[in-house]
């Protein structure tokens, strides 16, 4: 593949941006592509893919590479692709074989996997053996799979209204409504987008919503909604029959979970901001249904999200980890007696998943209620995000 010199300083500037601003990835690309409507898709698919994967690969390239020099270091990921350097000035000084050489000098797994060493000690403490093969999942590239609207079609229709525009899926096994993308693209422009057939959301993600087993005419409560992807789902699920209360911290996030219900054709999404305590407190015992799908590390999602690890630290999994504790300790009220309740996290980490749910049962408050069922999705078990799902269940004895 030819390289341009635009594109490329594009991606130099964006990488500059990440590192040296501390930007997050998908909005500095965002930015940098709205900043040049010339480019076609190609180049912007190269942009993409290749600050994607700078941002994926970046412990590793600042190991081999000649220099920091941001053009050494485009210069050797692009040489770690298989591919070829062309003579131009800003490469001068890289020398192919010397890469090469470094490359098969280093031996420790956190710069081979180009993680920081905090976050391999954490991953082979609590997952063990498992790390190597999950660790190696998460740094490929995600899949593109999107989710059915049942509302509006059905998976077979929108497998082959997808396959007249040439966009070929496939429907994985284990997942009712998903279809996978063949070719990564991208799909937003599609007009079956625009009319409310799908919604991108990854494989293990559609898992979560499921396991809330929320039936036609009930109420359910999406405690920490965002924008709205689980939300969505629980409608289509629910026939759009009952009501949804989607809450969140943070209300522009909340705008955008309005926007997509109404493009998926749903009327049963009301929103609320979550003002403080007083906000659950008034909700007590109110839900037959609580999905509480907390923050958390983002570490079972690395594939879509690299520049997640030069964000996290030790300290702020710790701070999440009281997050996520808290909202099970006060928010779980929200729900009936005798109604479900489902913790859902986009981690791989225990620290944040079984180990918080046994944490809680053990505690007052938890004592009302009983695990069911959870899910230890990993990324190189399923193929997908990795992701934890536990399904509990509230005493109808309880006050
Ligand atoms: C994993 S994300 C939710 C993703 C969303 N459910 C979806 O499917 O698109 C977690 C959300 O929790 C929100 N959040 C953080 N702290 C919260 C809290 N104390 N109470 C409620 N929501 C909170 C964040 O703003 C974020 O939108």
């Amino acid at each position: 593949m030819r390289l341009h010199s635009n594109t490329v300083y594009g991606v130099v500037h964006a990488i500059e941006e990440i590192f040296n601003e501390k930007q997050f990835a998908d909005k500095v690309i965002e930015r940098t592509l709205k900043s040049n409507p010339k480019w076609g898709s190609r180049d912007r698919g190269f942009i993409a893919e290749s600050v994607y994967e700078m941002v994926r690969w970046w412990r590793l390239i600042k190991e081999i590479s000649p220099s920091e020099d941001i053009f050494h270091l485009f210069g050797t990921y692009w040489l770690m692709q298989g591919n070829e350097l062309p003579p131009w000035r800003e490469f001068k000084g890289i020398d192919p074989e010397a890469i090469k050489r470094n490359y098969e000098k280093t031996y420790d797994r956190a710069t081979l996997q180009s993680i920081p060493d905090w976050l391999d000690e954490m991953g082979s403490e609590l997952l063990g053996k498992k790390w190597d093969k999950e660790i190696d999942t998460l740094n490929e590239q995600a899949q593109v799979v999107i989710r059915a609207n049942t509302l509006k079609t059905t998976r077979e229709d929108l497998m082959n209204r997808l396959k007249e525009d040439e966009i070929e899926t496939f429907a994985p096994k284990g997942y009712k409504d998903a279809l996978v993308l063949a070719k990564r693209q991208n799909i937003f422009r599609h007009p079956a987008f625009k009319e409310g057939w799908f919604e991108v959301q990854d494989a293990s993600s559609q898992l979560v919503a499921q396991a809330l087993d929320a039936e036609p005419g009930m109420r359910v409560i999406d405690a920490c909604a965002g924008a709205g992807g689980k939300s969505l789902h629980l409608a289509a699920l629910m026939q759009n029959k009952g009501k949804i209360l989607s809450m969140d911290l943070e209300g522009w996030k909340l705008k955008n979970t309005k926007l997509r219900a109404r493009r998926n054709g749903i009327s049963i999404i009301e929103t609320r901001v979550i003002e403080g305590n007083k906000t659950i407190k008034r909700l007590s015992n109110s839900a037959d249904r609580l999905l509480l799908d907390v923050p958390c590390s983002g570490l079972g999602v690395l594939k879509r999200n690299p520049d997640t690890k030069w964000k996290l630290s030790p300290e702020s999994i710790a701070e999440v980890r009281e997050v996520q504790q808290d909202i099970l300790q006060k928010y779980s009220n929200m729900l009936k007696p005798g109604g479900l309740m489902v913790y859902a996290t986009c981690s791989i980490l225990p620290s944040e998943n079984q180990f918080q749910v046994e944490a809680f049962l053990k505690s007052e408050k938890g004592k009302e209620f009983e695990l069911l069922e959870e899910q230890k999705v990993l990324a190189h078990e399923s193929g997908y995000d990795g992701f934890y799902i536990a399904k509990l269940k509230r005493s109808e004895t309880s006050s």
